[in-house]
């Protein structure tokens, strides 16, 4: 089975999103060698978002070079019923659709997700109430803050969708919410202070010079806010299992 930690922990996920795309491997080795705790892959259509990245095949190439760290294949696609079985296939390990793509039926999707032997999240673009969600939450594994209009890297972080994730974490103590967008050593403490405990950065990690003690920064205010505030025990051993 390939799981997230039971209870909510702070995990660094950087996004590859602004990286060498023609060094895939190398810069993903590079991520996880510095401590990243999972791997944020960004899957774009060009028809959801006005962008293109990568899709299933690449991922799957990917995943022959590096196997011990969890993929999440964050799905900026139109059509997320068309690619579960593929992104199964290619090794992805969490599958976040978007709230606001063309599904017939939500409840069906996810157990197709699950049927397919991956984690479900769900994510919401800046305009999206937070409370469409709450049918869903207690059959999902993630859900999914977006901290800037999804389509690009390199944009500036949203602080007002704070009260999303404040809303999550009082009402769902125990839920994993993961937040994308805009987030650097400089932000980072807003979304634990909120209740975020997956954090997604591309560009401030990509573009940093010491990767490995920024993933420590971030995850340790993460950690602190986490215990503080909502008393969540963190432990050691931090990882995603693949
Ligand atoms: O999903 C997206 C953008 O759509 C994100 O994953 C970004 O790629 C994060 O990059 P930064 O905002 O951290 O540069």
């Amino acid at each position: 089975m390939n799981s997230l930690p039971k209870y909510p922990k702070a995990l660094i996920g950087p996004s590859i999103l602004s990286g060498d795309l023609s060094s895939l491997t190398n810069e993903c080795k590079s991520l996880v060698d510095a401590g990243a705790d999972y791997l944020h892959l960004d899957v774009m259509d060009g028809h959801f978002v006005p962008n293109l990245t990568i899709g299933h095949p690449v991922i799957k190439c990917l995943r022959k070079h590096i196997q011990n760290i969890y993929f999440d294949a964050h799905m900026m696609v139109s059509n997320p019923k068309q690619w579960i079985e593929s992104m199964s296939d290619a090794g992805v390990n969490q599958y976040t659709f978007h709230l606001e793509s063309n599904i017939d039926n939500v409840q069906e999707l996810i157990r197709k997700i699950k049927e397919a032997n991956m984690n479900v999240g769900i994510g919401i673009k800046p305009d999206t109430d937070v409370k469409l969600l709450e049918p869903y939450i207690n059959d999902i594994d993630v859900v999914l803050i977006m901290t800037v209009e999804p389509g690009f890297g390199g944009q500036k972080f949203m602080p007002d969708m704070m009260t999303k994730v404040k809303w999550i974490r009082e009402n769902f103590p125990l839920m994993n919410i993961e937040v994308d967008g805009g987030i650097t050593l400089q932000t980072v403490d807003k979304c634990g202070e909120a209740g975020a405990n997956l954090i997604v950065s591309g560009s401030a990690l990509i573009d940093s010079k010491q990767r490995s003690k920024d993933i420590e920064l971030m995850r340790h205010s993460v950690e602190e806010n986490l215990s503080k505030k909502f008393n969540i025990k963190i432990n050691n051993n931090n990882k995603c299992n693949n």
